[in-house]
C-alpha cells in the first residue's frame, strides 16, 4: 500500500463555514473540497438572490441549513432535494422556523422537502431572546441550522433540546464555527439550553480540516490489510472539530494505530496488535453515525463481532443504512441483527470476498465502506461515482495506494 492517501476537506465544517461567511459577507475560506456537497452549497448561496428555485439534491446540510438561512433572509421559492431527500424529515426545522416567523409551505408531503418559502416577519415587540424548543434525536442538523440564524433572530435565540439528543460533536462544531466569526453561544450544565446573542457575524478567515468520516475507510484498508500495512493522512489535526476523530478510539480495537505527526501535519496509521476486550465489544455510535457503516463492514470481515448501539438515525440517510448493510454484509457471509431492541450485533457468518458486487443505494458510505474488503479478495462496486458527494477522489486514491478500482457492470 503507497504510504500517503489525499483526504477530502470536512463537508460538515465547510458547509457550516459557508453559511456563516455568507451571513457575515466577507473573510477568507480556504480548503474548500471539491466534494460535491460543498460545491452545491457554494453554488446555491450564490445563486439565491436571482432564482426562485433551488435543489439541495440529496445534501442533508445544504437542505436544512439552507431552509434557516433562506427563511431568516426573506428568501421566497422552492426548496427541493432528491426524491430521496424528499423522503427525509425536515418538519422539526420547519415547525421551528415558522415559531420565529418563517413563512414555509409544504409543497408535497408535510414535514418533507419540498418546501416553498414566502418571506420572514418576526414579530417586533419581543423582550428577551426567541424561545424555541426542538427535539434532538432525528437530526442534529436542524438544530446546527437554527443555532446558526440564532443572531438574526430578534433578541437573539434561547433553544431548547428535548429527548435524548444525538450527533451531539455536529452541534459543538456548529458552536465554535460561530464563535470563530464572532457569534457568542452559551450551553448550560446539561447542554439542553443553548443562548445565543442577538447580532452580526464578523467577517473571519477559516481553513477547513481534512475529513475525518473519509479517513475511516483508510483506517478500514489498514485494519484489512497485511501485516505491515501503514498509510499517512495529511490535513487531520488532534484537536479537531469532528465527532468522527472517534474513529481512531474505535480501530484500535480492530488493531490500528494512530500516531499524530507534530505540528498538524497529520496523522500516520500503522497496523498493530489488536486491543483485547471482551468477546463481543458494544460501540456507541449516537455521536458519530457516520462511521457505522465502516466500522460494521470491518467488523464482519475481521469476525470480531460488534454490538453496534445508537444507529438509529441511519435508517433517515441518505438511504436506510440498517438495511443496506443487512443485505450486502449478507453477500459476504456477515450478518447485522437487532439482538435486543436497539443494539444491532454485527457478526460474520464465513466471511469471504470472491468477486461479489456490492450495490451502493445512493449512498457514498456504502460505496467507500464496502471498497476496503479489496484487501481480502476482488469485488466490484456499483455506481461508484456516488463517492462524489463526500470524496470524489477517492478511487484515484485508491488506485495510487495500489489498488484497481473497477466499476461493476
Ligand atoms: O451536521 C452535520 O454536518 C452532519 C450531521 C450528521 O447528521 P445527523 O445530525 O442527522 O445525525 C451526519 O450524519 C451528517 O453526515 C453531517
Ligand atoms: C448523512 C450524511 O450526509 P447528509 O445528512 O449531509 O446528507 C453523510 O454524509 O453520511
Amino acid at each position: 500500500m503507497r504510504g500517503l492517501a489525499h483526504l477530502p476537506a470536512s463537508k460538515s465544517e465547510a458547509n457550516r463555514a459557508l453559511i456563516l461567511h455568507a451571513l457575515a459577507g466577507g473573510g477568507q475560506l480556504s480548503n474548500l473540497s471539491d466534494a460535491h456537497d460543498t460545491q452545491l452549497m457554494q453554488a446555491l448561496l450564490a445563486a439565491a438572490p436571482g432564482t426562485d428555485q433551488l435543489s439541495a439534491e440529496d445534501a442533508g446540510t445544504v437542505m436544512r441549513f439552507l431552509t434557516a438561512y433562506l427563511a431568516v433572509t426573506g428568501w421566497r421559492g422552492e426548496l427541493t432535494g432528491t426524491p430521496r431527500m424528499q423522503e427525509r424529515p425536515i418538519g422539526v426545522l420547519v415547525g421551528a422556523l415558522r415559531q420565529a416567523g418563517a413563512d414555509i409551505a409544504y409543497e408535497a408531503n408535510d414535514g418533507y422537502p419540498p418546501l416553498r418559502l414566502g418571506g420572514f416577519a418576526p414579530g417586533t415587540a419581543v423582550a428577551g431572546p426567541t424561545c424555541l424548543s426542538v427535539r434532538g434525536d432525528i437530526s442534529s442538523q436542524y438544530i446546527s441550522a437554527l443555532l446558526m440564524v440564532g443572531p438574526y433572530l430578534p433578541g437573539g435565540l434561547e433553544l431548547t433540546l428535548t429527548g435524548a439528543v444525538g450527533s451531539r460533536p455536529y452541534i459543538a462544531m456548529t458552536v465554535t464555527l460561530m464563535a470563530r466569526f464572532g457569534a457568542l453561544c452559551r450551553t448550560n450544565a446539561d447542554a439542553t439550553q443553548l443562548t445565543v446573542a442577538a447580532g452580526r457575524y464578523q467577517a473571519a478567515d477559516y481553513t477547513v480540516e481534512s475529513d475525518w468520516s473519509a479517513a475511516s475507510y483508510w483506517y478500514a484498508l489498514v485494519a484489512l490489510g497485511p501485516v505491515g500495512s501503514e498509510i499517512m493522512l495529511p490535513g487531520l489535526r488532534r484537536h479537531s472539530l469532528q465527532g468522527d476523530q472517534a474513529i481512531a478510539g474505535i480501530m484500535a480495537h480492530f488493531g490500528v494505530e494512530t500516531t499524530y505527526l507534530p505540528a498538524e501535519q497529520g496523522v500516520q496509521l500503522r497496523q498493530g496488535p489488536r486491543l483485547g476486550g471482551p468477546e463481543i465489544l458494544r460501540l456507541d455510535f449516537t455521536d458519530c453515525p457516520d462511521l457505522a457503516q465502516t466500522v460494521a463492514v470491518v467488523a464482519t470481515a475481521l469476525s470480531l463481532p460488534v454490538d453496534m448501539t445508537g444507529l438509529e438515525s441511519l435508517r433517515i440517510k441518505e438511504t436506510d443504512r440498517i438495511a443496506a448493510l443487512q443485505t450486502e454484509l449478507a453477500k459476504f457471509g456477515g450478518d447485522l441483527q437487532e439482538v435486543e431492541p436497539g443494539v444491532f450485533r454485527a457478526v460474520s457468518t464465513g466471511f469471504r470476498v470472491a468477486g461479489q458486487t456490492v450495490a451502493t443505494y445512493h449512498d457514498h458510505r456504502m460505496a467507500m465502506a464496502f471498497a476496503p474488503l479489496a484487501m481480502r479478495g476482488p469485488l466490484a462496486v456499483a455506481a461508484p461515482q456516488v463517492v462524489r458527494k463526500s470524496y470524489p477522489q477517492f478511487w484515484s486514491e485508491l488506485a495510487g495506494a495500489g489498488f484497481m478500482a473497477g466499476e461493476a457492470g
